[in-house]
């Protein structure tokens, strides 16, 4: 491939050598770099790839695209951009051939329900016989190959590799999670979204190597509606004027209240032992009744999303109503079946912001009980220990402190942060370092009209302890225990 190929669609100033120049590969690592490559130097947290200019012409790279000076021998083409990141993300797109003309893509974002939307989405496409690749915090998926997530939202040029495979593979369409960082670092450029989803804001990801303060967050998630053709956002959301201003999509909004475009009303909580769900009324554009085998009010803003974009995308209602009767998410709300008369349930709830959310959410389906077990991450912030423990004391009826990923922390010393958070809060606990003993003892006393919450592990199917991820999925641990207790 000639590099004038590459730069197709991009603004740039040759410094040396020739557009002429025929490429072998497109790199932005050096350690990738082979004969022929292009090299894109980024300047990232920890490297500045602008160092690795020497290593990599030894190594055969023929281009280098920088967005400052560097020393090059004659031979080597330099060709400079303003951000070298968005110039890897159209260079990407040139690369694979521009997959993304290939597809209808859907990007979503917002601080929480991203996964959960994601699928519900992917569920629905594929009901109605669409074939639907996906890319989120859990892993992408195309066709039947799934490949573990490092990020919510990859690197662009990843991104546009898997748009490749994705359309080769017979794919029609793309859902996939737009993080803030994914658009600030413009992983997701190169390409103009079909549709742009909002799901909700509230602060999060502020912080070192993350968002420099609020404004900077909500500037960051309002970039996807400017990159996409139309977007979907929740009209109830405190934040939603800012996330739209400056966009040039068309918009339609979903809700609770009648002034959305689409919205819910008569919202039943559906609850039976082992079952939880809710159904609602349907108005606004589209009127129908619709029930989700997921609990909890943020289920209704999540479905509704996925109905307003399932519209626009003229599926047909009855494969959004069976797709959504039978969803389920691994480890969003995820409920397990058992021989008791209680619910229990897995969710990724982490931090204070989410297990509140979650289990507010669940106390409206007014259970017994609600037991609560959790244990927060070793080597990270000190502050969610105390936090989540406040939140589930105040909120849960009982608490089962116990582990999750205590790297090289002791697991006692965890617990200890998070019980100063308990005795803030009215609610009982229990300390169970061992996370199978801390599932069975909650398997052992709840009872009928319980409901049983594991927060925090998800999907997750480890648990991290001095640097080895030690295999541990919660739904092996609790088949483990239901047999073992027979
Ligand atoms: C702080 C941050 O965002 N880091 C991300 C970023 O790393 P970086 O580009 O800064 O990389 P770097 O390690 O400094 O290296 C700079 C450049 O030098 C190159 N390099 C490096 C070493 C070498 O020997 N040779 C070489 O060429 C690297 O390939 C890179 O091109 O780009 C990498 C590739 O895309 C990401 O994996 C990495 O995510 C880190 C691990 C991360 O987890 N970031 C979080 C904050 C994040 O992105 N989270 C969001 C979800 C949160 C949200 O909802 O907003 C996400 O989308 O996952
Ligand atoms: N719309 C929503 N509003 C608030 N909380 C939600 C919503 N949807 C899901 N949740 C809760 O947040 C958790 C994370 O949901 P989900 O993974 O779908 O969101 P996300 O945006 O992908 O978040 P993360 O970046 O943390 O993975 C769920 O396990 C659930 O407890």
């Amino acid at each position: 491939m000639k590099l004038s190929k590459l730069l197709e669609r991009s603004e740039y100033t040759l410094i040396q050598g020739t557009e002429d120049t025929e490429i072998t590969a497109l790199v932005y690592d050096s350690r990738k770099v082979e004969e022929g490559s292009v090299f894109v130097c980024i300047s990232g947290a920890a490297f500045d790839g602008h160092k690795f200019v020497g290593q990599v012409i030894e190594k055969g790279a023929k281009v280098v695209a920088v967005q400052r000076d560097v020393e090059v021998p004659n031979g080597v083409t330099v060709i400079r951009f303003d951000d070298t990141r968005k110039a890897l993300a159209e260079m990407s797109a040139a690369y694979f051939g521009y997959p993304a003309e290939e597809l209808t893509t859907i990007g979503i974002t917002g601080t929480k329900g991203k996964t959960t939307i994601t699928y519900m989405i992917q569920s629905v496409l594929e009901h109605a016989g669409q074939k639907t690749g996906l890319i989120g915090t859990i892993e992408t998926v195309i066709g039947e190959e799934r490949i573990p997530s490092v990020n919510t939202t990859p690197e662009s040029y990843v991104i546009q590799e898997s748009f490749r495979k994705m359309a080769d593979a017979g794919c029609k369409n793309v859902v996939m999670e737009v993080s803030s960082q994914g658009l600030m670092l413009h992983r997701v450029s190169g390409f103009t979204f079909d549709y742009g989803i909002f799901t909700n804001l509230a602060e999060d990801h502020i912080g070192e190597n993350e968002h420099k303060d609020m404004d900077d967050y909500i500037r960051c998630k309002s970039l996807l509606f400017q990159q996409c053709r139309q977007g979907i956002v929740n009209g109830d959301d405190d934040y939603v004027e800012r996330i739209i201003k400056g966009h040039t999509c068309f918009l339609e909004t979903f809700g609770m209240n009648p002034g959305n475009d689409v919205y819910a009303e008569h919202i039943e909580r559906i609850q039976e032992p082992g079952y939880l769900g809710v159904s609602y009324d349907l108005k606004g554009k589209e009127e129908y009744n619709v029930h989700v085998d997921i609990p909890g009010d943020f289920t209704v803003y999540n479905s509704l999303a996925a109905i307003s974009l399932c519209r626009h995308m003229g599926i047909q209602k009855k494969d959004v109503l069976d797709a959504l009767n039978t969803i389920q998410v691994k480890g969003r709300l995820e409920i397990m079946k058992t021989p008791g008369e209680y619910t229990l349930m897995i969710d990724y709830a982490h931090n204070a912001m989410s297990l509140e959310s979650l289990l507010t959410t669940i106390r409206k389906y007014d259970p017994k009980k609600i037991y609560c077990l959790f244990g927060c991450g070793g080597n990270r912030a000190k502050a969610r220990r105390y936090e989540m423990g406040e939140v589930s004391s105040k909120l849960a009826d009982l608490t089962v402190v116990t582990s999750d990923n205590p790297r090289n922390e002791e697991p006692m010393d965890i617990i200890n942060d998070i019980l100063v958070g308990v005795h803030k809060g009215p609610g009982e606990y229990v300390t169970i370092p061992d996370r199978k003993e801390a599932i069975r003892y909650c398997m052992e006393h709840a009872g009928k009209g319980d409901i049983v919450i594991l927060a925090g592990k998800g999907h997750e199917d480890y648990q991290e302890i001095k640097g080895v991820k030690h295999h541990m999925d919660e739904r092996d641990l609790i088949r483990e225990i239901i047999t073992e207790s027979v």
